[in-house]
């Protein structure tokens, strides 16, 4: 039997997205329920991004359907759905003013969603906005102007942001990207609470590197080309052979306790 649509935070059924002549997916079937936590892991140009946009209601498919949070795209107004989806990438905190205060940058993503402005921020939201900086370990940078920070604060500056809303969904691109070898593990460690918190969204993080799996993420999609390569269960699908696979190299992987680590083999 089918499964009700409305228990699935991403249906997609045989997704296709093309730009001319190029298909930036393929055949992409998938499906994220509420208490899962997806990592996309694939090579640069393997789709990645496209199909974090499609899952962030940002881009249409050429072909296939996709429901988020029980709502066909195409039928529903994207302008309610964005605010219920948490996205953090470079792009995004790339368009954010230099001297953007860090706790207005926050507290301003829930007056995004209501589309109301006010003069004065409201002390239930500021304090909310402080609790979020202070999971991510950043509640000392409130009053910093965001141009100020260092790559690290800055990530983790737009996943508090984008945990303003209260999300059903939080889609992270690349979150650890630019990182130094201890903010990386910083992230990952952040990343691993947020995961493993049952009130926490529905979770997909795309990149390149399995050591920046955060313990806690349950399954996996291996993107090459533009098709799956493997998806999952992380313990299932995560294998040397599929990662191989998916990066075109005969590739190790390792596990270290709840960590992943992979090279290629000599
Ligand atoms: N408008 C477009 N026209 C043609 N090709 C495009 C267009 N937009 C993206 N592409 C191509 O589609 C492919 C997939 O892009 P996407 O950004 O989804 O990949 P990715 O897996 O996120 O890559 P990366 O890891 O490098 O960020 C890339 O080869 C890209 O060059």
């Amino acid at each position: 039997m089918d499964i009700d649509v409305t228990d699935l935070v991403v249906r997609m059924d045989s997704v296709g997205v093309r730009r001319g002549r190029t298909a930036l997916l393929q055949d992409v079937d998938w499906r994220v329920e509420l208490d899962e936590r997806w990592v996309v892991l694939g090579p640069n140009g393997a789709g990645k991004t496209t199909l974090l946009r499609l899952a962030g209601a940002e881009l249409h498919p050429t072909t296939g359907s996709v429901h988020l949070l029980g709502e066909r795209m195409g039928r529903t107004d994207v302008f309610e759905l964005r605010p219920r989806i948490g996205f953090c990438s470079a792009a995004l905190a790339n368009r954010v003013p230099a001297e953007e205060k860090v706790r207005d940058l926050v507290v301003s993503a829930g007056y995004a969603v209501l589309g109301r402005w006010r003069e004065e921020y409201d002390a239930l939201d500021t304090g909310r906005a402080d609790e979020l900086l202070g999971a991510m370990g950043i509640a000392h940078l409130g009053e910093r102007a965001f141009g100020t920070l260092s790559e690290g604060e800055r990530k983790r500056t737009m996943i508090a942001r984008s945990l303003m809303t209260d999300p059903e969904m939080l889609l992270l691109d690349e979150p650890a990207a630019g990182l130094d070898l201890g903010g990386r593990e910083d992230l990952v460690a952040r990343l691993s609470a947020l995961a493993m918190d049952p009130d926490a969204p529905a979770m997909v993080l795309v990149t390149h590197h399995v050591e920046e799996i955060p313990p806690g993420f349950t399954h996996a999609l291996l993107l090459r080309g533009g098709g799956v390569v493997a998806q999952g269960l992380l313990e299932e699908v995560l294998t040397a052979e599929t990662l191989s696979a998916t990066f075109g190299q005969d590739l190790e992987l390792q596990r270290a306790g709840d960590r992943f680590f992979a090279r290629r083999r000599v």
